[in-house]
């Protein structure tokens, strides 16, 4: 029986895939996974049973992967599941950025009297508004949202202005070749009316959007920021704000000292709240951590290599290891010595860390046990698995 612990609600559409047979969930304090959506993990106390997390969205910043990858914990995200409810978001501020359509429709619930018709004629000059035709919008981060923003806006009729110095080849091949390709992200802050930011925060990330990038911005470009609060030097934003130096902030992400600030714009963080976004995530996230803890093969993992290799031995031996030299040849000499004939086998390092199968034609528990144990006492060696062949692969 794996126990799971979920933090956050997750769809049942997701949670229903761990069959009663072979998951109890929320039953235990020493959970063997755990799914979970923007819960912070940084002060949770990682349990010695915690095998992996599946966090149901984009963003791992709640999760403190470089710990969990030196105790062997794999780390899953769900790439993409959420992409098209953040666009749509997105693609609403940007529409009512321009238009005080909001404004307009709480101005009508105030209206009183039978000539509703002509007050309405008499004042909506004042919700008049502009259009985004032709108004030239910079995206920074062209993964899964940011894409989908760059074409759509495109699409809309915009120009549009893209920059993502690590951008991956499927992405690439995804966005249009209309959405011009900036090599220098100043071009962003310089040129657009617009300005959409959809990088993941990391320690480059991290306030890479303050007073200096300010300072490039047309005095009536807008800032779109629904990727992460602590991107944005705040400070800075509300600064260019009250002097009039940029024409608005929209983040996904409010803070108490913006709450006062002009021409700021914020939401409940609700980029990936849509029923399909979280069912979407809830689907993936699920199949991601049920596929490892059942098989061993790694997919969509942000901080352990990709496995996948067919199970077809009656047990498999999984070893997550320092990525140094000769740990692979100790590891086989020990199955060898154990008398273990090795069926199959892949090692894939990332970065400081490596895992590796082995697929073992065996079936006597108690000699697997104890070859296990050896492979454990290896220095290098942080983790060691043994799973007996699933009924289904994944
Ligand atoms: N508001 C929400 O509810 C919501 C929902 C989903 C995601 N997010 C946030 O948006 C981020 C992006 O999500 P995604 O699904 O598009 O992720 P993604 O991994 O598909 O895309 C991120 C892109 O950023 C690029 N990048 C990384 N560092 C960069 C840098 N310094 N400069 C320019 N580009 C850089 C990467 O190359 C990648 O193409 C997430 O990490 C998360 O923080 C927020
Ligand atoms: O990174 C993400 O996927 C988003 O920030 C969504 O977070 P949520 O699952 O808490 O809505």
């Amino acid at each position: 029986m794996f126990q799971i612990k979920t933090f956050n609600a997750i769809a049942s559409e997701g949670m229903n895939r761990f069959g009663k047979d072979k998951y109890a969930i929320n039953e235990s304090d020493q959970p063997d996974g755990v799914i979970l959506r923007s819960q912070n993990l940084h002060d949770f106390t990682l349990p010695e049973s915690l095998l992996a997390i599946a966090r149901a969205g984009a963003g791992t910043n709640n999760i403190p992967v470089p710990l969990c990858t030196e105790k062997g914990i794999v780390v899953f995200n769900t790439p993409g599941a959420n992409a098209n409810a953040v666009k749509e978001l997105v693609l609403t501020s940007l529409l009512t950025s321009v238009r005080p359509v909001l404004a307009g429709v709480n101005w009508v619930k105030t209206l009183e009297g039978s000539d509703i018709d002509a007050q309405v004629e008499a004042n909506k000059k004042q919700f008049a508004g502009n259009e985004l035709v032709g108004k030239k919008l910079g995206v920074i981060g062209l993964g899964s949202i940011g894409a989908m923003v760059a074409n759509d806006a495109y699409r809309l009729g915009m120009e549009v202005m893209g920059y993502d110095p690590y951008v991956s080849v499927d992405t690439a091949w995804s966005i249009s070749r209309r959405v011009q390709r900036a090599t220098d992200r100043d071009e962003v802050f310089k040129n657009c009316d617009f300005i959409t930011v959809h990088v993941p925060l990391t320690d480059e990330t991290r306030n890479s959007i303050g007073a200096n990038e300010i300072s490039m911005m047309k005095s009536t470009a807008k800032l779109f920021n629904f990727a992460r609060g602590e991107i944005v030097d705040t400070e800075a934003v509300i600064a260019a704000l009250k002097e009039g130096r940029i024409g608005g902030y929209t983040t996904d992400f409010p803070e108490e000292k913006l709450l006062d600030c002009p021409n700021v714009t914020m939401f409940p963080h609700l980029g990936a709240s849509t029923e399909e976004a979280e069912i979407n995530c809830a689907k993936m996230a699920a199949r991601n951590l049920k596929r490892y803890l059942e098989t061993g093969n790694i997919k969509s993992s942000v901080n352990f290599p990709m496995v996948d290799m067919v199970f077809n031995s009656p047990y498999r031996i999984t070893v997550v290891n320092k990525n140094v030299p000769n740990v692979l040849g100790q590891l086989s000499t020990k199955i060898a010595n154990g008398d273990i004939n090795i069926d199959n086998m892949i090692n894939r390092g990332r970065g400081d860390y490596a895992y590796t199968l082995f697929d073992i034609n065996e079936t006597d528990v108690d000699k697997i046990t104890t070859v296990a144990q050896t492979l454990h006492d290896i220095d290098e060696v942080v983790r060691v698995r043994v799973i007996p062949q699933p009924t289904s692969q994944y």
